[in-house]
Protein backbone atom coordinates (compact mmCIF):
# COMPACT_ATOMS: atom_id res chain seq x y z
CA UNK A 1 0.00 0.00 0.00
CA UNK A 2 0.97 3.57 -0.98
CA UNK A 3 0.41 6.70 1.48
CA UNK A 4 1.17 9.86 0.76
CA UNK A 5 2.02 13.32 2.88
CA UNK A 6 2.28 16.74 1.05
CA UNK A 7 4.52 19.59 2.13
CA UNK A 8 4.66 23.05 1.28
CA UNK A 9 7.43 25.63 0.84
CA UNK A 10 8.50 28.62 -0.60
CA UNK A 11 11.64 28.96 -1.88
CA UNK A 12 14.02 31.10 -5.09
CA UNK A 13 16.70 29.93 -6.92
CA UNK A 14 18.35 30.05 -10.41
CA UNK A 15 18.64 27.14 -12.42
CA UNK A 16 21.83 28.00 -14.81
CA UNK A 17 22.24 26.56 -18.15
CA UNK A 18 18.33 25.61 -19.40
CA UNK A 19 16.16 26.46 -21.70
CA UNK A 20 14.11 29.59 -20.49
CA UNK A 21 15.55 32.09 -20.01
CA UNK A 22 13.52 33.47 -16.87
CA UNK A 23 14.64 30.91 -15.04
CA UNK A 24 18.43 30.53 -15.91
CA UNK A 25 19.26 34.08 -16.29
CA UNK A 26 16.50 35.68 -12.92
CA UNK A 27 16.44 35.07 -9.43
CA UNK A 28 12.74 33.34 -8.74
CA UNK A 29 10.55 31.78 -6.42
CA UNK A 30 8.25 29.02 -6.12
CA UNK A 31 5.58 28.25 -3.79
CA UNK A 32 6.83 24.59 -3.98
CA UNK A 33 5.08 21.28 -3.18
CA UNK A 34 6.21 18.24 -2.49
CA UNK A 35 4.63 14.76 -2.40
CA UNK A 36 7.12 12.03 0.19
CA UNK A 37 5.30 8.49 -0.88
CA UNK A 38 5.55 5.29 1.42
CA UNK A 39 4.66 1.69 1.07
CA UNK A 40 4.73 -1.54 3.00
CA UNK A 41 3.11 -4.38 2.82
CA UNK A 42 2.48 -4.05 6.73
CA UNK A 43 0.64 -2.16 8.93
CA UNK A 44 1.38 -1.01 12.18
CA UNK A 45 -0.58 -1.20 15.42
CA UNK A 46 -2.89 2.05 14.42
CA UNK A 47 -3.59 -0.24 11.15
CA UNK A 48 -1.54 2.53 9.21
CA UNK A 49 1.59 2.08 6.75
CA UNK A 50 3.04 5.34 8.61
CA UNK A 51 1.30 7.37 10.75
CA UNK A 52 1.13 11.03 9.04
CA UNK A 53 2.05 12.78 12.40
CA UNK A 54 5.58 11.15 12.38
CA UNK A 55 6.25 12.44 9.12
CA UNK A 56 5.85 15.71 10.59
CA UNK A 57 9.00 15.11 13.15
CA UNK A 58 12.27 14.88 11.22
CA UNK A 59 11.44 14.44 7.35
CA UNK A 60 9.01 17.86 7.48
CA UNK A 61 11.61 19.69 9.91
CA UNK A 62 14.35 18.84 6.80
CA UNK A 63 12.26 19.68 3.79
CA UNK A 64 11.20 23.04 5.93
CA UNK A 65 14.87 23.73 5.45
CA UNK A 66 14.18 25.61 2.40
CA UNK A 67 10.90 27.60 3.22
CA UNK A 68 11.68 31.11 3.08
CA UNK A 69 15.00 30.56 1.86
CA UNK A 70 17.39 30.40 -1.14
CA UNK A 71 18.72 26.96 -2.43
CA UNK A 72 22.41 27.54 -4.07
CA UNK A 73 24.20 25.18 -6.77
CA UNK A 74 27.60 24.97 -5.56
CA UNK A 75 29.01 25.00 -8.64
CA UNK A 76 27.42 28.67 -9.31
CA UNK A 77 30.00 31.52 -9.93
CA UNK A 78 31.62 32.20 -6.13
CA UNK A 79 30.69 35.91 -6.29
CA UNK A 80 27.03 34.99 -6.43
CA UNK A 81 27.12 32.15 -4.08
CA UNK A 82 28.53 35.32 -1.67
CA UNK A 83 26.62 38.02 -1.92
CA UNK A 84 23.65 35.40 -1.66
CA UNK A 85 24.77 34.39 1.74
CA UNK A 86 26.04 37.77 2.96
CA UNK A 87 21.97 39.25 2.00
CA UNK A 88 19.63 35.82 3.58
CA UNK A 89 20.29 33.93 6.14
CA UNK A 90 18.30 30.79 5.13
CA UNK A 91 19.90 29.12 2.58
CA UNK A 92 20.58 25.66 0.99
CA UNK A 93 23.49 24.94 -0.59
CA UNK A 94 23.47 21.86 -2.80
CA UNK A 95 25.85 20.14 -5.27
CA UNK A 96 23.61 19.86 -8.00
CA UNK A 97 21.38 23.07 -9.72
CA UNK A 98 17.92 23.05 -8.30
CA UNK A 99 15.89 22.25 -10.98
CA UNK A 100 12.51 20.26 -9.95
CA UNK A 101 14.52 16.92 -10.80
CA UNK A 102 17.23 17.52 -8.36
CA UNK A 103 14.87 18.75 -6.05
CA UNK A 104 13.33 15.52 -6.03
CA UNK A 105 16.60 13.16 -6.05
CA UNK A 106 17.86 15.49 -3.09
CA UNK A 107 14.59 15.45 -1.04
CA UNK A 108 14.61 11.57 -1.86
CA UNK A 109 18.36 10.84 -0.44
CA UNK A 110 17.36 12.96 3.03
CA UNK A 111 14.22 11.25 3.39
CA UNK A 112 15.89 7.90 2.85
CA UNK A 113 18.44 8.78 5.55
CA UNK A 114 16.01 9.35 7.93
CA UNK A 115 13.97 6.21 7.46
CA UNK A 116 17.05 4.00 7.73
CA UNK A 117 18.20 5.95 10.99
CA UNK A 118 14.50 6.06 12.54
CA UNK A 119 13.54 3.37 15.49
CA UNK A 120 10.11 2.70 14.51
CA UNK A 121 7.72 1.97 17.94
CA UNK A 122 4.63 1.52 16.86
CA UNK A 123 5.07 -1.91 14.88
CA UNK A 124 5.63 -0.36 11.61
CA UNK A 125 7.18 -2.65 9.25
CA UNK A 126 9.40 -2.34 6.32
CA UNK A 127 8.21 1.14 5.49
CA UNK A 128 9.81 2.21 2.38
CA UNK A 129 10.07 5.36 0.38
CA UNK A 130 8.27 5.06 -2.88
CA UNK A 131 8.96 8.16 -4.31
CA UNK A 132 9.44 12.06 -4.16
CA UNK A 133 7.22 14.74 -6.22
CA UNK A 134 8.18 18.47 -6.35
CA UNK A 135 5.43 20.27 -8.23
CA UNK A 136 7.38 23.53 -8.72
CA UNK A 137 4.72 25.14 -10.04
CA UNK A 138 0.95 24.51 -10.31
CA UNK A 139 1.49 22.90 -13.84
CA UNK A 140 5.11 21.43 -14.07
CA UNK A 141 6.61 18.36 -11.74
CA UNK A 142 9.08 15.68 -11.00
CA UNK A 143 8.75 12.73 -9.23
CA UNK A 144 11.92 10.80 -8.16
CA UNK A 145 12.35 7.20 -7.42
CA UNK A 146 15.43 5.07 -5.78
CA UNK A 147 16.83 4.32 -9.37
CA UNK A 148 16.61 8.05 -10.08
CA UNK A 149 18.12 9.37 -6.71
CA UNK A 150 21.12 6.94 -6.67
CA UNK A 151 21.58 7.44 -10.41
CA UNK A 152 25.26 7.83 -11.92
CA UNK A 153 23.39 8.81 -15.01
CA UNK A 154 22.30 11.72 -13.30
CA UNK A 155 25.62 12.28 -10.88
CA UNK A 156 25.92 10.64 -7.72
CA UNK A 157 25.11 12.99 -4.62
CA UNK A 158 26.46 12.92 -1.73
CA UNK A 159 24.56 13.79 1.48
CA UNK A 160 27.77 14.97 2.84
CA UNK A 161 28.03 17.86 -0.01
CA UNK A 162 24.45 19.31 1.15
CA UNK A 163 25.20 22.18 3.47
CA UNK A 164 22.24 24.27 5.33
CA UNK A 165 23.18 27.54 6.69
CA UNK A 166 23.58 27.95 10.46
CA UNK A 167 20.24 29.90 10.82
CA UNK A 168 18.20 26.74 9.08
CA UNK A 169 20.07 24.50 11.53
CA UNK A 170 19.38 26.68 14.52
CA UNK A 171 15.64 26.89 13.46
CA UNK A 172 15.15 23.27 13.93
CA UNK A 173 14.47 21.59 17.03
CA UNK A 174 17.94 19.18 17.37
CA UNK A 175 20.58 21.94 15.15
CA UNK A 176 22.85 18.71 15.14
CA UNK A 177 20.04 16.79 13.39
CA UNK A 178 21.94 16.89 9.92
CA UNK A 179 25.28 16.07 11.47
CA UNK A 180 23.58 12.79 13.28
CA UNK A 181 22.08 12.04 9.93
CA UNK A 182 25.16 12.13 8.16
CA UNK A 183 26.56 10.08 11.56
CA UNK A 184 23.64 8.04 10.65
CA UNK A 185 22.80 7.75 14.07
CA UNK A 186 19.64 6.67 15.40
CA UNK A 187 16.44 8.80 15.27
CA UNK A 188 14.16 7.29 18.42
CA UNK A 189 10.53 7.81 17.35
CA UNK A 190 8.25 8.98 20.69
CA UNK A 191 5.45 6.73 21.27
CA UNK A 192 2.77 9.49 20.92
CA UNK A 193 3.02 12.42 19.25
N1 LIG B 1 11.94 20.01 -16.50
C1 LIG B 1 12.02 21.24 -15.92
N2 LIG B 1 11.73 22.33 -16.65
C2 LIG B 1 11.79 23.54 -16.06
C3 LIG B 1 12.13 23.68 -14.71
C4 LIG B 1 12.46 22.51 -13.98
O1 LIG B 1 12.82 22.56 -12.79
N3 LIG B 1 12.39 21.32 -14.61
N4 LIG B 1 12.12 24.91 -14.13
C5 LIG B 1 11.78 25.99 -14.79
C6 LIG B 1 11.63 27.31 -14.11
O2 LIG B 1 12.02 27.27 -12.75
C7 LIG B 1 10.28 28.00 -14.27
O3 LIG B 1 10.06 28.99 -13.29
C8 LIG B 1 9.09 27.12 -14.31
O4 LIG B 1 8.79 27.00 -15.67
P1 LIG B 1 7.33 26.87 -16.29
O5 LIG B 1 6.74 25.54 -15.97
O6 LIG B 1 7.47 27.20 -17.71
O7 LIG B 1 6.55 27.95 -15.43
P2 LIG B 1 5.22 28.78 -15.77
O8 LIG B 1 4.65 29.18 -14.46
O9 LIG B 1 5.54 29.85 -16.70
O10 LIG B 1 4.30 27.68 -16.44
P3 LIG B 1 2.85 27.86 -17.13
O11 LIG B 1 2.51 26.48 -17.59
O12 LIG B 1 3.01 28.84 -18.23
O13 LIG B 1 1.93 28.35 -16.06
C9 LIG B 1 11.60 25.94 -16.26
N5 LIG B 1 11.52 24.64 -16.78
Amino acid sequence: MLIRKLFKFENAHIVRDCSTRRCSENIHGHSYKVEVLLKSNYLDDGQMVYDFGLTKLYIKELIDAFDHGITLWSSDDASYLEAMKKHSSRWVELPVSPSAEQFSRVIYLMVERVLACTKMRNGEKEVQLHSIIVHETETGYAQGFKEDAHSELMGKIALEEIIFSEQVKSEWSDPQLWEKLLQKETLLNPERV
